[in-house]
């Protein structure tokens, strides 16, 4: 291909659009079409999530097509592995596939481990996680680390959470939460498939405040949906909050309600605001 030849280059370019749910970025493509068939998507998200020497983003989202639902959701973290679901992924997917004419604004979509629901009302949006059981979230655990033992608390929302309660999310430095997220995350002893550290504060009865090493992105992202959802209810559990819970994280607020219902917990609702950034087409020599 000569790459004088622009329409020739355009023929083979494939739309994009960049969002983020506060902080939590996401690059977005359409692959109802089946034109990513056959690529390898794990290495394409590896590279193009790069901030460096691509677009940069904590991770990829494809839209597929889906028999169950108005579309079906593929996420891969910036480190090329598929993770099962993401929050805020979810919740910019929404509002894309609204944008797109995709789905109506009460939708439904699949993501790899089952079905949610979403509400999109302008930016801000609601998706819908399944119920879940009181006996999902693992309660006060214990962790050996090297200078004395420590509380977590763990549950599968969407994927692995531990929740770690800290005095003061802000005097935590950048290079704590970073060392000791790594080392609980990739304590493989305990966590298998590895693990979502999140370090949480109770700041009121109705608002906790958040820090999340993600894995996958293996680093401190500015927020985690799923992560946020996985902390409000745990906390609620433990008794230290209640439903509604504003969660301040470092890149905004998300909001997570829930209803506590005998065993179960029903109702698990997150939403937030997303962004809309960019929209324009990747060259073929990003995925070549
Ligand atoms: N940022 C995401 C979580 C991504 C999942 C990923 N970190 C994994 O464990 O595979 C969220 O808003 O829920």
């Amino acid at each position: 291909m000569n790459p004088g030849n622009s329409i020739e280059i355009m023929k083979r370019c494939i739309p994009f659009a960049k969002m983020h749910g506060c902080g939590n970025d996401f690059l977005i493509m359409d692959n109802r079409q089946e034109e990513w068939e056959g690529k390898e998507l794990g290495a394409i998200a590896r590279r193009l999530c790069n901030r460096e020497t691509a677009l940069g983003a904590d991770g990829c989202m494809w839209v597929e097509k889906s028999d169950v639902a108005d579309f079906s959701m593929r996420y891969f973290n910036a480190d090329g592995s598929e993770g099962e679901m993401c929050g805020n992924g979810a919740r910019c997917i929404a509002r894309y596939a609204f944008e797109k004419g995709i789905a109506p604004a009460a939708m439904r979509f699949a993501a790899k481990d089952g079905l949610y629901h979403s509400l999109v009302e302008g930016r801000w949006v609601d998706v819908y996680f399944p119920a879940m059981d009181r006996a999902d979230f693992f309660l006060n655990r214990r962790y050996e680390a090297m200078d004395g033992a420590r509380q977590y608390h763990f549950a599968v929302v969407g994927v692995p959470h531990t929740v770690w309660f800290v005095a003061d999310t802000e005097e935590m430095s950048d290079e704590q939460v970073s060392a000791w997220g790594k080392a609980i995350r990739y304590d493989h002893s305990i966590f298998p498939d590895g693990v979502n550290v999140n370090f949480v504060q109770i700041a009121d009865e109705n608002k906790l405040k958040i820090r999340t090493y993600e894995r996958g992105v293996e680093r401190e992202t500015l927020a985690c949906g799923s992560g946020a959802t996985a902390s409000a209810i745990t906390s609620s559990l433990l008794g230290l909050v209640a439903s509604p819970v504003t969660v301040l994280t470092r890149g905004g607020e998300l909001r997570v309600s829930f209803r506590l219902e005998n065993n179960l917990v029903r109702d698990i609702v997150l939403g937030g605001p997303t962004r809309w950034v960019a929209s324009g087409y990747l060259l073929p020599e990003m995925w070549m």
